[in-house]
């Protein structure tokens, strides 16, 4: 069943071929990435050293763990929340209602699984159930995706996505049919967007760190490092929660197997690369070494926070004191466009902060390996992707005006070089 707009939209991705291939090569990355991480080249091209086992790849106990963490995450989002906030407006005119309480969810974990180790639970042997949690997880997404797009066989015209109603299977299972789907109030998009995937990638860092403990007395300052610095991502994404509203994959992208996949097994797999790389090829990592890559962190963070908090102030109420002195231009939307400040820098300031946090996550594993860097090398790609669609959207709403933004700030995200 297609909407009509649905066919209109351009197809993204390659199209049905290219979301084909994309299902078959996002989780093979994954797999690749954990068998070569721990092998003793740990090479980034090139074949692995071993084909694991379907025992290697799949056990019931794992199984119950992913639904063990994805219940308890699920339980920690009905709890009563410090505020409930309102999404952008629907086609239908009509806002949904988001809990804020997801920083909440993050601090209840720690505490949990904090009691839990003082406790003797053995977190570190996580660290050797990445392979068959990460198959598990796939396989999870795949099934879980399947209900989705039957889900909305049953949702109104309204509540589909513009871009995953193409007709095609494929590509619409991939691209993801609804919008919001929910049952009752639990919106399956916003939850599987922030909660599971990570804050379960901070609980795999740990468990990295814990485990280098048992095996060398202490945690290398490499991993200290890496450890901190996602921490404080993730920590950032949660006490900004109602940021993610604005964002595009809430306002525009239908909930399917790309987002699912990202969420459930990219982000916590292949984003806790570093911590995983660190454990089996430790690096020595000296203090003034470690002090620069702190301040390329920070200086990243410093320019992420900043461009995302200023776009979103202005969004939510432009006389805010903060943000009524910058420049402006109107467009025909009644919205209007900001042209100085982080905004009047680059036209992605926040992904400029992000490349630089991102590329400071991979210096303290050394330069012996490119594996490491597999994350900074796969966020330029998608960044770059991702601006380039920002783009088209922002034209076909703003038309002139955004000819005129593009004129007066002529870098998309990296100043006087793209
Ligand atoms: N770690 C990860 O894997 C990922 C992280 N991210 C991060 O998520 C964050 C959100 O990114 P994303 O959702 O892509 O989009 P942005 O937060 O960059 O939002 C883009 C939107 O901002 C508005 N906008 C653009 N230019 C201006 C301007 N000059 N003045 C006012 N508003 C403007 C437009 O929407 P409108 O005008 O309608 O408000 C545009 O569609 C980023 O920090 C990004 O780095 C993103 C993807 C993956
Ligand atoms: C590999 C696939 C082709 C693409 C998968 C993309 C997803 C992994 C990302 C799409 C947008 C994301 C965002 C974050 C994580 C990665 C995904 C899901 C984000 C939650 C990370 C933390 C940030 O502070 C944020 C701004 C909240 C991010 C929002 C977008």
């Amino acid at each position: 069943m297609a909407s009509p707009q649905g066919l209109q939209a351009p197809q993204e991705f390659g199209g049905p071929l290219g979301a084909a291939a994309l299902m078959l090569l996002l989780p093979a990355t994954t797999l690749h990435l954990l068998l070569a991480v721990r092998s003793g080249p740990a090479r980034l091209l090139g074949p692995p050293a071993h084909l694991p086992g379907l025992s290697e790849l799949w056990s019931p106990r794992v199984l119950l763990l992913l639904l063990t963490w994805l219940g308890l995450q699920a339980a920690l989002y009905l709890l009563p929340a410090r505020k409930v906030a309102e999404g952008l407006e629907l086609k239908d005119k009509s806002r949904l209602r988001y809990p804020i309480n997801g920083f909440q969810a993050l601090m209840l974990t720690v505490l949990l699984v904090g009691l839990g180790v003082s406790g003797g639970l053995p977190l570190g042997a996580l660290a050797e159930m990445l392979l068959p949690l990460a198959s598990v997880a796939t396989l999870t997404t795949f099934i879980f995706s399947v209900l989705l797009y039957m889900k909305a066989q049953v949702t109104p015209t309204s509540g589909l996505a513009p871009r995953g109603n193409s007709g095609n299977l494929l590509y619409d299972f991939f691209m993801g049919r609804e919008l919001n789907p929910r049952i009752g109030s639990f919106d399956f998009k916003y939850f599987f967007e922030l909660r599971p995937g990570l804050i379960g990638w901070v609980l795999i860092n740990l468990a990295l760190l814990l485990r280098e403990a048992e095996l060398r007395g202490s945690p290398s300052l490499a991993m200290w490092l890496v450890n901190g610095f996602q921490l404080l991502y993730v920590g950032d994404a949660l006490w900004y929660e109602e940021a993610v509203l604005t964002t595009m994959d809430i306002t525009h992208e239908g909930f399917g197997f790309m987002l699912a996949f990202g969420d459930l097994v990219w982000v916590p797999f292949t984003y806790s690369l570093q911590a995983h790389f660190l454990l089996y090829h430790p690096q020595p990592l000296g203090l003034p070494r470690a002090l620069l890559i702190c301040l390329i962190n920070a200086a990243g963070y410093y320019i992420f926070r900043g461009a995302n908090s200023q776009k979103n102030t202005f969004r939510k109420n432009p006389s805010d004191p903060s943000v009524a002195g910058l420049e402006t231009i109107p467009t025909a939307t009644g919205k209007r466009l900001l042209v100085s400040g982080w905004w009047g820098m680059v036209r992605h300031p926040n992904y400029l902060g992000d490349l630089i946090m991102a590329l400071a996550w991979s210096l303290p594993c050394g330069t012996s390996h490119l594996l490491p860097y597999f994350y900074f090398l796969y966020f330029i790609v998608l960044l770059v992707h991702r601006e380039a669609r920002d783009e088209l959207h922002c034209l076909q709403k703003y038309g002139r005006a955004w000819h005129a933004y593009c004129q007066r700030v002529p870098y998309r995200i990296v100043p006087y070089i793209y």
